[in-house]
């Protein structure tokens, strides 16, 4: 079973005001975060998909590749990126990590890999207090025609495509922190 690790750290960050892949917690970038529990698990490949005018701030390494969107995609919303990302890739699964969520470990990684091995799901997406996390989420290859006949429509909501597949939701207890998200300034003072 080979699984992929995606960052996505493009986007607009409207709400942040500033890329927020790039925001720092305890010396280290957000985005820096997901890199690290991927490496943990070994995820191969491992890749950021962003676009050309963030990739300049990113920090070179040997064992991360960039996927980049063209300007025409660069504002398409992470469905688009997702899908992008994905079928520029060989692999069974894919593991979904958004660049804005600093709690993120490498246990939590490896417990929801842990679930992917023979599963017939088509992705396995944690749940917390009922609140759906499609961003922090396992998606086989079987996924790709259904995300792609989503987008064909001009539909960009990931809740749409959840609907039409067989997915996996996994609980969390209430006070996991794993999930907390960056969205605006404010959250900041969450961390
Ligand atoms: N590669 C890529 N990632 C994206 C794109 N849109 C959003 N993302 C990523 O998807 C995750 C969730 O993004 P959002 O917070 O919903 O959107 P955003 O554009 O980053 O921020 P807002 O403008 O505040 O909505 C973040 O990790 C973003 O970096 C995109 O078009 N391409």
């Amino acid at each position: 079973m080979t699984i992929a690790g995606i960052i996505l750290a493009g986007g607009k960050s409207s709400r942040f005001g500033k890329p927020k892949m790039f925001e720092t917690y305890k010396g280290k970038y957000f985005y820096e975060y997901s890199v690290d529990a991927c490496k943990e698990n070994s995820l191969s490949p491992l890749v950021i998909a962003t676009n050309q005018n963030l990739i300049p701030d990113f920090k070179r390494d040997d064992e991360v590749e960039f996927i980049i969107e063209k300007e025409t995609e660069i504002h398409l919303g992470p469905l688009f990126a997702m899908y992008h990302a994905m079928n520029s890739i060989e692999a069974d699964w894919y593991f979904i990590l958004s660049c804005d969520i600093p709690f993120v470990t490498s246990d939590f990684v490896s417990y929801m890999i842990s679930l992917a091995e023979g599963s017939s799901y088509d992705a396995i997406v944690p749940i917390q207090a009922e609140k759906i996390h499609p961003l922090l989420a396992l998606y086989h290859r079987r996924s790709l025609p259904k995300m792609q006949q989503i987008l064909s429509q001009d539909i960009k909501k990931i809740r749409v495509f959840l609907d039409e597949i067989d997915v996996l939701k996994v609980p969390f207890p209430e006070d996991n922190v794993v999930f907390v998200n960056i969205n605006r300034q404010e959250d900041m003072l969450h961390l």
